[in-house]
């Protein structure tokens, strides 16, 4: 119990890291029209040769992969290889721990999110999260939602914003009538998809996933795979999973990481649980380890 406090704990600051006061640029340019004209084949995040260090202790190695845009991507592998650390390297989660030392290259759009000028409070507001258990604020539904916004003095038009992100994350009819109730007072289900409407209220374009149904019910799991397909419409996903029917079903490419923090494969989601190239990728899905 101390420790899913203190897990909940850590996720409450990190949420607190995520939400901007910085409605700039931040160091980071602006979208790119390309983007939306050829959504198909671009990749919006690149890591290139990234190391990450904990100490004296190598959590990935030598990381080169491109996340497409407007698509699913999941990460999967066995316990401690490494996917969280990735998935927080994207947008600087990392450098909240001391400990943590990033080596090579990461770049969203082209620019890489670890040069001097960029601004870490800026880059989250375009690489939002979504963590492993909901960690609403102790706030009504629509002070929830309201929350990035205000603090980045974008209230004009609040009340349709508000709406609109709780549509998105497919919440509006349960709450509708209710958006001064505590969110405390949500389900579990309920809370996660407020925290995905906090999440894309402040806009972003990538929306990074934390292993994000593993601690709810079938139901509200499977109300979460829906939306998360949904979402990949207008923003990149990018999910940790520890269950692979779970990236099977909702995701268009899979990054398979093994032990020692190692990329072993990234291809479509398809290819990699009916035909991997790799013995060892054949292995972990078929579960003759993991
Ligand atoms: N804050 C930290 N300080 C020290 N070591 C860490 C820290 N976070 C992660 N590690 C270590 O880095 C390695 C990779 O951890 P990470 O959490 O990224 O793996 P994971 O694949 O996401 O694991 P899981 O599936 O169990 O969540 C592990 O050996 C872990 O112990």
């Amino acid at each position: 119990m101390a420790n899913e406090n203190q897990s909940a704990t850590a996720q409450q600051s990190d949420t607190d890291q995520l939400i901007s006061t910085d409605p700039g640029g931040g160091g980071l340019s602006e979208q790119s029209d390309n983007q939306t004209v050829d959504s198909e084949t671009e990749s919006v995040v690149q890591s290139q040769n990234l190391d990450v260090y904990y100490g004296d202790t190598q959590a990935l190695q030598d990381i080169t992969i491109e996340i497409p845009s407007n698509r699913v991507t999941a990460m999967i592998g066995p316990s401690g290889c490494g996917k969280s650390t990735f998935l927080r390297c994207i947008n600087r989660m990392n450098d909240l721990v001391d400990i943590a030392r990033v080596e090579g290259d990461l770049y969203f759009h082209g620019q890489n999110v670890y040069d001097d000028y960029v601004d870490p409070v800026a880059l989250r507001r375009r690489i939002g999260m979504v963590f492993q258990h909901p960690n609403p604020f102790p706030k009504s539904i629509y002070d929830n939602v309201a929350y990035g916004l205000r603090i980045q003095g974008n209230t004009e038009n609040l009340d349709a914003k508000v709406e609109q992100s709780l549509k998105r994350a497919a919440l509006w009819d349960e709450v509708k009538d209710r958006l001064d109730d505590s969110a405390l007072d949500l389900s579990g289900g309920q809370q996660q998809r407020l925290c995905i409407a906090r999440a894309i209220a402040v806009d972003p374009e990538v929306i990074l996933m934390d292993e994000p149904a593993s601690a709810l019910d079938p139901i509200a799991t499977s109300q979460i795979e829906d939306l998360i397909e949904e979402l990949a419409e207008e923003y990149t996903v990018v999910i940790v999973t520890h269950n692979m029917q779970q990236a099977a079903r909702i995701s268009d490419q899979t990054a398979v990481f093994l032990t020692g923090g190692e990329l072993v494969e990234f291809d479509d989601t398809d290819k990699i649980f009916e035909n991997p190239e790799s013995q060892r990728v054949e292995d972990y899905i078929t579960g003759k380890f993991g």
